[in-house]
């Protein structure tokens, strides 16, 4: 068989439905309950196999040392939890906005790790690279399983769900969010009472964080205050992001346009199963990697 030299594969961004703070561990991190579903938009990720154990990013992004950025530390994970001696060049094309709320940072080091798993044959399963996962970002697991979710814990505790696929249109307010900063406001409230998923299906979409992320960054609710135009506006993980969802792909074209004069914003289709698994060729039953 012919050893695969080469892969270029998606990192798509993810939206939060819904984002609640239910409490918070022993360690400072924040116990939530959200859902997650991944849309068209994507970075791209190319990994070209090295003989010789280096593991080289050909395209640092600015701002971010290459040794912090997240690809980097997912490879270094990988190579050690395995022990292989191979090597990786890893490349870079960004298109999802850093500090968006859209996980393009935990998504990129999910797709590294999925697949480097493949290049170097390394064999771990899904739950192995979700474990590993985990301690780069508490959203590279969702990314890992690939699978629309409901999520409690940081995030890490997944129950897949079926969810219709909208069209949405995303606005991206001309400021970064720094998830850390959200979560530290003394003003967030943390013991908000748990939902279960039948609430989610019957329509609860709040996210919690929205007061804290207004009063610290006014743009933000001046963006949803235009998208409320068209459709209800929703804000994903901390922001910066926001987001509505429309069932129809011209009306989400047509309000993209209108909001398109003044702000940057993109059209994108709500998917369960992640573009990363569908390139790979993932069936939606298999748990194999
Ligand atoms: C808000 C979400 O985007 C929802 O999907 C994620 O929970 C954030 O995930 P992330 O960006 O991968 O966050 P991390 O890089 O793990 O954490 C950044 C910082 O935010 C705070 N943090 C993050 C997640 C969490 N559940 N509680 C926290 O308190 C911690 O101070 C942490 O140091
Ligand atoms: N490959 C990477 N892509 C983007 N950011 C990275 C990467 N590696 C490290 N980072 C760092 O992670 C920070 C957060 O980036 P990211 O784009 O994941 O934010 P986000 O979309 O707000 O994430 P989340 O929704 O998970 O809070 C960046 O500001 C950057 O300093």
């Amino acid at each position: 068989m012919e050893e695969i030299e080469t892969l270029r594969l998606p990192a798509p961004a993810k939206l939060n439905l819904l984002l609640r703070v239910v409490g918070r561990r022993e360690d400072g991190y924040h116990l939530l309950q959200t859902v997650f579903q991944f849309i068209d938009r994507c970075d791209w990720i190319t990994l070209g196999r090295r003989t010789d154990g280096e593991i080289h990013l050909k395209t640092p992004l600015p701002g971010v040392p290459p040794e912090a950025d997240l690809t980097v530390r997912a490879a270094r994970a990988l190579a050690a939890a395995t022990g292989t001696r191979a090597g990786v060049d890893i490349g870079i094309e960004k298109n999802l906005p850093m500090g968006g709320g859209l996980g393009g940072g935990s998504s990129d080091a999910a797709t590294v790790l999925v697949g480097l798993n493949r290049l170097w044959h390394t064999g771990l399963g899904v739950e192995a690279l979700m474990e590993l996962g985990l301690k780069l970002g508490a959203d590279v697991p969702v990314f890992v399983n690939g699978r629309s979710a409901w999520a409690e814990g940081v995030g890490e505790q997944l129950t897949p769900l079926d969810l219709p696929e909208p069209w949405y249109v995303v606005v991206v307010p001309d400021c970064h969010v720094a998830t850390r900063t959200v979560f530290s406001s003394p003003n967030l409230t943390r013991d908000n009472k748990p939902i279960i998923i039948a609430d989610f299906i019957a329509g609860r979409q709040e996210n919690h964080c929205l007061p804290v992320v207004m009063e610290l960054y006014p743009e933000i609710g001046a963006a949803m205050d235009d998208l409320s135009r068209y459709s209800e506006p929703r804000l994903t993980g901390t922001g910066a992001c926001v987001f509505a969802a429309f069932a129809d792909e011209r009306q989400a074209r047509q309000a993209a346009v209108d909001l398109g004069s003044t702000r940057s914003v993109f059209v994108a289709k709500g998917e369960n199963l992640s573009p990363l698994q569908r390139a790979l060729g993932f069936d939606p039953g298999s748990r194999q990697s």
